[in-house]
């Protein structure tokens, strides 16, 4: 990422650590994570040669994007020019990262005892049976789409529904999205019929 500092925001990095931005819109300090909890803990600082540009050099708690993407550099101009399938791929997973990263935030919310707004991502964090019972009429509705013969905007906005639904409940598992797509991605090359067929009885 990259950000706007002046001098206190310099100095409020160096004794804290965290790093410390100036807004130039708000015209105040801000730390990167004072909302999302994604801090970035700074173990060095790098002036350039004509000391009008710094690096943090630092490890992130979180994803440093406010999009929930890794950083906010995700965005290659070739694969822009070359490949807008590329694009969709990666606007695909920074969808899903952020979303992730809303739910964790809510998640994170609930153990700060803060008080929010209302906010249903928490009505379902808290209540085991409510989640359960959403993931599973969710899935439910999706599959009502093919069997009453439902347009394409239904069935993707029931999967809208089922994924939402059941992030929520992976982050109750503390499983992340990362380990879900791994084990997709290790599937890749076997056929299910053939791993079916694999497995120990
Ligand atoms: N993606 C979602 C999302 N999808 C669905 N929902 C809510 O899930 C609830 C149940 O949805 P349903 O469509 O099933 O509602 P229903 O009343 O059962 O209606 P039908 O199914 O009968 O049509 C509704 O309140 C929806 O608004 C969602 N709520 C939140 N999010 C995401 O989570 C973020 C945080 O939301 P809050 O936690 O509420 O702040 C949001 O900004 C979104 O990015």
């Amino acid at each position: 990422m990259q950000g706007f500092i002046n001098r206190d925001a310099l100095a409020t990095t160096i004794s804290s650590h965290k790093a410390t931005f100036y807004s130039r819109s708000r015209k105040q300090l801000w730390i990167k994570g004072e909302t999302s909890s994604n801090f970035i803990n700074v173990h060095d600082i790098f002036l350039d040669c004509d000391r009008d540009s710094i690096i943090y050099l630092g490890k992130p708690d979180g994803p440093t994007c406010h999009t929930g993407a890794e950083t906010c550099y995700f965005s290659s101009v070739s694969s822009i020019v070359e490949n807008s399938q590329a694009e969709n791929d990666i606007l695909a997973m920074t969808t899903l990262y952020s979303l992730e990263s809303t739910i964790a935030e809510r998640k994170a919310e609930i153990e700060r005892k803060t008080e929010t707004k209302a906010s249903w991502t928490k009505k379902l964090l808290l209540d085991e049976k409510l989640l359960c019972s959403k993931v599973r009429e969710e899935a439910d509705e999706l599959c009502r789409t093919l069997e009453d013969n439902e347009d394409k905007s239904r069935a993707a906005s029931e999967m809208a529904d089922v994924l939402y639904h059941s992030m929520v409940l992976l982050a109750l598992k503390d499983v992340k999205m990362e380990d879900v797509l791994e084990l997709l991605r290790k599937r890749f090359s076997k056929s299910g019929i053939e791993e079916k067929n694999s497995r120990k009885s």
